[in-house]
């Protein structure tokens, strides 16, 4: 049918048209159908909500599509019922586990990216992948697909490096330490990160707290050939645009299937045409990776994939038992990772991590004889000259160079978690500090989080402060102190761990 369209002032996260109900009468259309848009050359695809906001033959175009093509008001299009993807059959097929076919999976991407697969279409895509993973072939045909469908850029500084974290461990702001330090030593360093995905504080949404993190490939260009660094959240771009599509349906079930997860990673480390990728794999309780053994064939994973793209890929397995550094949440974990590097002291785990990470880049790409890396960041770090190089991403990305770490507003609605009896601090449990945090409302609140007073070894007494949960509504700090009166995320344990009756 043809219509006239209106743009309505609505955003819901969906790709909403709006239909009067005599319209979708005559043109047998029903709510949340898929339909075509054809306007000229461009085709967009939406879904169906019957509404007596537009008259007939007018179209209702939600600001959600006016992000997928620009339409003008007033414009006619012709609009169809489109029919179900293809793709559809394909994800069955992988729900039953079998293997998919290359062009099975390039079907998938395309109508992930053409947005003709709605969300739950999307999540069953994604619970299939958990349930019945993918093979080296199909991750492989997913990476290309997923990278080749969006833009790629090429930078004019090499050698290329990059470094990038599967995530999983509370307050892992390590790459907002290990960019500048790489960076200052000469080396070029396009950095995206995406939101947090099963975590409280994605590096994007930490990095947001202090600069812009949303720009465009053109504008990310010029920034890393001026100062051969940036700090941007990947899904502000048409980088691998499927990434942050089924990241979306990652978060919402909190999942992070392995072939998916090597996928979105390596997809975008190919579309920014890095050279050199360090993959940093937490390793732990409580994190995406258990065990020493399961992160060395996840690394092997990594290596291969990156063979198959030509990039030269290195594995760092770190410790992911306890969170990162003291802070949970995006402004507290910016002002941590701020003050570190602007004073080149800070908590241990992060220092370590970072220098250690950094170090390996550095002797990945021959700017530190090989061994001497961590040595080269550490001075790197304490000389202040990251501090520097991180000013100059600051400035760049619209930021203020001249930012006081502890001036970062954080929640202040807080609460104290005091130790109930003396002894060592045994465990520290990171899906309670996580799902603590987020109750509070990060990442969406930046000022919400948890500051940790104590890490795992560390003696306390009676009544010693272990956590402070921060939060920006009274509603969300109440929720968050029930949870963690439930999940009690700190173990203390004295050197009589249990007494025994004589019952
Ligand atoms: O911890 P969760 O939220 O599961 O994983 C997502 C996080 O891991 C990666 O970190 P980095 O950008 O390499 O620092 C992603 O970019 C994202 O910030
Ligand atoms: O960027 C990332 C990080 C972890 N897991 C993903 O799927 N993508």
């Amino acid at each position: 049918m043809k219509a006239r369209v209106r743009i309505l002032d609505v955003y819901s996260g969906r790709y909403t048209v709006f239909i009067n109900e005599n319209d979708a009468k005559n043109a047998k259309l029903h709510p949340d159908d898929l339909v075509r848009i054809e306007a000229g050359k461009k085709t967009v695809y939406g879904s169906v909500a019957i509404s007596g906001v537009v008259g007939e033959g007018e179209i209702g175009v939600s600001r959600d599509v006016l992000g997928l093509h620009n339409f003008s008001e007033g414009e006619i299009v012709n609009v169809m019922p489109s029919g179900i993807p293809e793709s559809v059959r394909y994800i069955k097929k992988k729900m039953h586990g079998e293997k998919l076919r290359k062009v099975e999976i390039e079907a998938i991407v395309k109508d992930i990216v053409d947005r003709k697969l709605r969300d739950i279409e999307i999540s069953s895509f994604v619970t299939s992948l958990e349930i019945n993973g993918l093979d080296m072939d199909e991750i492989a045909a997913l990476t290309v697909a997923m990278a080749e469908t969006g833009d790629m850029l090429d930078i004019d500084r090499k050698p290329i490096m990059d470094v990038h974290s599967i995530g999983g461990v509370p307050g892992n702001k390590t790459n907002i330490l290990v960019v500048p330090i790489v960076a200052a030593a000469g080396l070029t360093i396009p950095k995206t990160s995406s939101r947090a995905i099963t975590s409280a504080a994605g590096t994007a949404d930490v990095v947001e707290v202090f600069a812009d993190v949303s720009f465009s490939l053109d504008e990310i260009k010029r920034i890393v050939e001026k100062i051969g660094a940036c700090l941007v959240w990947g899904g502000a771009l048409n980088l691998a645009p499927a990434d942050d599509i089924t990241i979306k349906s990652e978060r919402a079930l909190s999942i992070d299937p392995t072939g998916l997860m090597l996928a979105s990673i390596m997809s975008k480390k190919y579309a920014m045409g890095s050279q050199y990728v360090l993959i940093d794999i937490p390793t732990g309780k409580g994190v995406k990776v258990e065990t020493v053994d399961q992160a060395r064939a996840l690394a092997r994973d990594f290596i291969e994939l990156g063979k198959r793209l030509g990039q030269y890929v290195e594995v760092a397995v770190t410790y992911g038992g306890q969170p990162i550094g003291h802070t949970v949440g995006p402004a507290l974990e910016a002002r941590e990772a701020l003050s570190t590097l602007m004073t080149g002291k800070g908590p241990g785990s992060l220092i370590e991590k970072a220098t250690g990470l950094a170090g390996i880049l550095l002797e990945m790409g021959g700017a530190a004889p090989s061994g001497m890396g961590k040595k080269m960041a550490r001075e790197i770090l304490e000389s202040g000259k990251a501090w520097e190089k991180m000013r100059e991403i600051i400035e760049e990305q619209g930021g203020n160079p001249d930012i006081k770490p502890e001036e970062i507003p954080i929640g202040d609605k807080t609460y104290t978690f005091t130790a109930s009896t003396s002894g060592y601090v045994t465990a520290i449990d990171n899906r309670a500090v996580t799902g603590i945090a987020k109750a509070a409302g990060a990442p969406e609140d930046k000022g919400a989080g948890i500051e940790l007073h104590v890490k795992v070894g560390e003696k306390v007494k009676e009544g010693d402060p272990l956590f402070t949960v921060h939060a920006e509504s009274e509603a969300r700090l109440d929720q968050a102190i029930v949870l963690a009166r439930r999940t009690e995320p700190i173990r203390i344990e004295g050197m009589v761990l249990q007494r025994i009756g004589n019952i």
